[in-house]
């Protein structure tokens, strides 16, 4: 009888743990293969005190294994899930060290869940990095305010988190009652980002359950309130992030932000196509970084080309909700932490009519 996931998983189902659970149903075991006649996995412990009082574990797991027919070899290796003694939490704006930790493995869950609260979902994604998706999302979200809605802000851009830059808050939330975050505020919007809780400069090293984790705790744990509407700025591209907030959570759509160089549009392509498959419509794509005007002569130039973006809406049959210009006023506003659409500049024009756009179309 050939080895298979199910009956090396019905095996160690039968390995006990201190305290009467077992290594399958504790879900410890990880990153299982089973490759003529050699099952590896990785068994990972809660911490790492309890990784190296687990010898025997792991002994009686391999030992069960071996005994099955056809097996030739096991190998283990015993991880920690994290340190043995937590670090000193950051104190909170209530100075209570919250007790929550970002960053963990997903509960079970059925199928595609909305946000208690929150009547509609805009996930705001990209092909590639470096596009203006961040800059997008934050100055949709304050135009979408300006205009009397109630708007979160998810910055869901797990590797590169930019919105306490761009939103210009950056404090550890907290968390009054231990079981949800507060997020903060920031020009009428309410607003969650992975960089409050991670320390500035620290890279985030989660593989995909522990992002799943994390996202699934940045939507349900949050205490988001009533909103009419959560912007999720995504990270770029198509990983972990996009495909399980695709899966699991209920958007109502996704806005697809590109530049109009080739290079740009054949990663959002790609994107959409993600979105597709997921089933999640595309609600429009967006140009920024669509023309330049100089500021000294008012000449309008076309630094990245022109018309690609609307060409590739009408390919797929969606609109091109905006073009956005390059200009100078643009990065230094989200450099400065007051998005270009939170002030009476004539560049917050553009986010004006895209949020009433959105408004008008009944999704935000
Ligand atoms: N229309 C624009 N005009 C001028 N600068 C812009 C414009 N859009 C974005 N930028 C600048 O380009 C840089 C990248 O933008 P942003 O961080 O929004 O991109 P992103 O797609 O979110 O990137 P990543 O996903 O890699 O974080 C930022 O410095 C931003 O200020």
């Amino acid at each position: 009888m050939p080895v298979t996931q199910d009956l090396i998983m019905a095996t160690l189902k039968k390995v006990a743990l201190p305290g009467g659970a077992n290594l399958v149903d504790a879900d410890l075991v990880r990153a299982l293969t089973v490759q003529d006649g050699t099952i590896s996995f990785v068994i990972e412990a809660p911490d790492a005190a309890t990784a190296q009082s687990w010898a025997h574990i792991e002994s009686e797991a391999k030992a069960a294994l071996e005994a099955l027919e056809g097996v030739e070899k096991v190998s283990i290796v015993m991880t920690a899930h994290g340190p043995s003694a937590p670090k000193p939490a950051a104190q909170t704006s209530s100075g209570e060290p919250p007790s929550l930790k970002i960053g963990r493995h997903p509960t079970p869950q059925q199928g595609k869940q909305g946000v208690p609260g929150v009547k509609h979902i805009l996930a705001i994604a990209s092909g590639k990095g470096g596009v203006g998706k961040s800059t997008v999302s934050a100055n949709l979200a304050v135009a979408l305010a300006r205009q009397g809605r109630k708007v979160g802000l998810l910055d869901a851009d797990i590797y590169g988190p930019s919105q306490p830059r761009m939103m210009g808050v950056n404090k550890r939330p907290a968390s009054p009652d231990g079981k949800t975050i507060e997020p903060l505020h920031a020009h009428g919007v309410t607003l969650m980002s992975i960089g409050f809780m991670i320390p500035d400069g620290e890279a985030v090293v989660w593989r995909g359950p522990m992002l799943m984790g994390a996202m699934q705790q940045m939507l349900g744990q949050v205490a988001w309130g009533e909103l009419d509407v959560l912007l999720i700025d995504m990270p770029p591209g198509t990983g972990d992030v996009q495909l399980t907030l695709g899966q699991k959570t209920e958007l109502t759509g996704a806005l697809v932000v590109s530049t109009p160089q080739d290079v740009a549009l054949i990663d959002a392509r790609r994107g959409i196509s993600m979105f597709e498959k997921l089933k999640v419509p595309v609600l429009g794509l967006i140009e920024n970084m669509s023309t330049y005007v100089c500021p000294n002569c008012g000449h309008e130039e076309h630094i990245f080309g022109h018309g690609g973006v609307a060409d590739e809406a009408t390919k797929i049959g969606v609109p091109l909700l905006a073009e956005l210009p390059l200009a100078l006023e643009a990065r230094l506003a989200g450099d400065n932490g007051v998005p270009v659409a939170a002030t009476d500049s004539p560049l917050a024009a553009p986010y004006d009519a895209l949020a009433k756009r959105l408004v008008e179309t009944g999704v935000a």
